[in-house]
């Protein structure tokens, strides 16, 4: 398939939470939580629960701190209706399950949608969406019907609807969690070849080592944050050291 090439200019990213409480249900998953995200490359690895999810939620504005500040290159989430409006220009998130994301029956309508919500005419959207797709060698995808497209295939849709919109940030829930080793090798060269800011969660550590920066989250807080090799190294090992104290327990 063609890779992109950068399409947003590289240009100075901006995103801080400060002192952020964030509480889900019975859980308090960010206790006082202070962090800025300015690089371009930023990736979020830790255990099941420990609120890479929650993160992103928080800067796409989906959920709202009960105490503190979220605000994402300029826009607070808590702000004016036009703030959030103009949040979801600058921050596209990537959920983990892409039928919690898509909503029209086919390719070229989901993606048309995400320029008809900036605003861009019906004729124009979808214009935009079959040029879109041509230039990435997908032009047959775009009468394709969801229903019949598989797990990974919708991964990539959800990933295409963000990418024509241009936000200047992505944000990226596992996106690798059901791809094939060849489509994840696909998607690690698209992402590297897009100029918008990206955030990646992922358990597959291999996708985020050669990042310039990446947070290891511990229950809501950050236990280590730094280049990709330092932090996905010490994650790993403390993984290997806590599985090799569970087979330990298990053998007495
Ligand atoms: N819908 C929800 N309602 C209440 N609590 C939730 C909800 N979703 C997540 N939580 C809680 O928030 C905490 C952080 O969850 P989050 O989904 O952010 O973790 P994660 O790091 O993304 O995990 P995973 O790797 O499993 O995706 C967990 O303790 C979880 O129980």
């Amino acid at each position: 398939m063609p890779q992109p090439t950068p399409t947003h200019p590289l240009v100075p990213y901006s995103i801080r939470l400060e002192s952020v409480t964030l509480v889900r249900g019975e859980q308090r998953v960010f206790d006082g939580l202070t962090l800025s995200l300015d690089e371009a490359r930023i990736g979020l690895v830790g255990d099941n629960g420990a609120g890479k999810s929650s993160l992103f939620r928080l800067i796409s504005g989906l959920d709202q701190p009960q105490q503190g500040r979220v605000v994402v290159h300029g826009c607070d989430t808590q702000g004016t209706q036009a703030d959030r409006r103009q949040l979801s220009q600058h921050v596209g998130l990537m959920f983990q399950n892409p039928d919690d994301q898509i909503i029209f029956p086919t390719v070229a309508e989901e993606l048309a949608f995400s320029l008809t919500a900036r605003g861009e005419t019906r004729q124009a959207a979808r214009e935009r969406t079959r040029e879109f797709l041509a230039e990435r060698g997908l032009a047959a995808w775009a009468g394709r019907a969801i229903g019949e497209l598989s797990q990974g295939q919708r991964q990539q849709v959800c990933l295409l609807a963000l990418q024509i919109g241009q936000p200047a940030t992505l944000l990226l829930d596992e996106p690798f969690a059901s791809l094939d080793l060849l489509s994840q090798a696909r998607l690690a060269a698209q992402l590297e070849a897009t100029g918008q800011q990206i955030v990646v969660s992922t358990h597959l550590l291999e996708h985020v080592y050669d990042f310039e920066r990446v947070l290891w989250l511990e229950q809501g807080r950050v236990r280590a944050d730094g280049p990709g090799r330092e932090v996905c190294e010490a994650y790993a090992e403390n993984v290997r050291q806590r599985a090799e104290a569970e087979r330990g327990a298990g053998r007495a």
